[in-house]
């Protein structure tokens, strides 16, 4: 009986976080680092599922990054990272839209179905919904920035009960281009900004945004983040991250948070917890 009553009791303590939060768009950005063994991937997901089912309106954009480093690797392509974003010339293009759209995409896509959701995989060139320019050709080749995204494709998803799960690749409006490779993390930024999502979080492989000594930073406002990219604390692929982080912030998304992927449920105690786990990045 004691058992019975706890289990009431935490549903009746995610009541306030469920009625907050029905109705609303997250965006979760599911990390390469956070998409390990296959028991993480069940439950994540589960929590997506859950998040579906209570009313939550999810939106997963994924990465893959160490997936396309190992895949170039045992094709000896050589590949290169600045400033924690990949320069993709036409051969790694070529790769890096095989992993992202065909298979990590559709992974993900029928994991979720096969856990009862009616999840659509798409990336950018799907109804050219997200383009973008060179970030910078000659450093950076076909990595792009985000010029656009029409949010009404994935309104359209979202009104039709759909869990739309987005590969980071943008189109090009010119004919026979190969389009452009996107950092998971600005992906997940701009279309979290042109949905006015109510949150975004990025699941990833440590427990948030560390010091120098590796303690964890619950909380993080724009001044704090530029003073730990500025001094090194912040490097490699957390730099996109925190970027990604203000961007959100600044178009509208009331929070961003930074949380660790390799936790089992680490969703739903960042959700339906007072306290949340992982980093917090506030705006101001
Ligand atoms: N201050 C920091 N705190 C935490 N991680 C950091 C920090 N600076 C750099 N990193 C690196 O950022 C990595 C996460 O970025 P990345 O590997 O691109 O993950 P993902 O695939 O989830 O996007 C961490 O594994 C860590 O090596
Ligand atoms: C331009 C750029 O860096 N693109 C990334 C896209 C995948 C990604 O961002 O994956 P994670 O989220 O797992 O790091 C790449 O080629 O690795």
């Amino acid at each position: 009986m004691q058992k019975k009553i706890q289990t009431v009791q935490t549903l009746l303590d995610s009541l306030p976080f469920i009625k907050k939060f029905r109705e609303e768009i997250f965006v979760i950005k599911y990390g390469g680092s956070a998409q390990t063994d296959q028991k993480l991937k069940e439950k994540f997901a589960q929590d997506i599922l859950l998040l579906y089912t209570v009313g939550i309106k999810p939106v997963v954009v994924h990465g893959g990054g160490k997936r396309i480093t190992e895949i170039l690797t045992r094709l000896q392509i050589d590949t290169e990272f600045i400033d924690g974003q990949r320069v993709t010339t036409e051969e790694v293009m070529e790769i890096v839209e095989m992993v992202l759209s065909g298979d990590i995409n559709k992974e993900i896509v029928s994991l979720l179905n096969n856990h009862g959701a009616k999840a659509l995989g798409i990336s950018g060139k799907d109804a050219h919904f997200i383009t973008a320019r060179p970030k910078d050709f000659e450093k950076f080749g076909y990595t792009g920035v985000i010029d656009r995204i029409d949010p009404a494709v994935v309104y359209n998803l979202l009104e039709e009960q759909f869990i739309p799960v987005i590969a980071p690749i943008a189109a090009s409006n010119k004919v026979g281009h190969p389009g452009y490779n996107i950092n998971a993390d600005l992906c997940a930024s701009k279309v979290a900004g042109s949905l006015k999502a109510k949150k975004i979080i990025f699941l990833t492989d440590t427990p948030g945004v560390l010091d120098k000594e590796g303690k964890l930073i619950s909380t993080l406002t724009e001044e704090k983040i530029g003073l730990l990219k500025q001094d090194g604390t912040i490097s490699g692929g957390m730099i996109p991250k925190v970027d990604a982080c203000l961007e959100a912030i600044h178009s509208g998304v009331e929070k961003a948070h930074i949380i660790d992927g390799r936790i089992e449920h680490s969703l739903l105690l960042e959700i339906f917890t007072s306290e949340g786990i992982g980093t917090q990045v506030l705006g101001g």
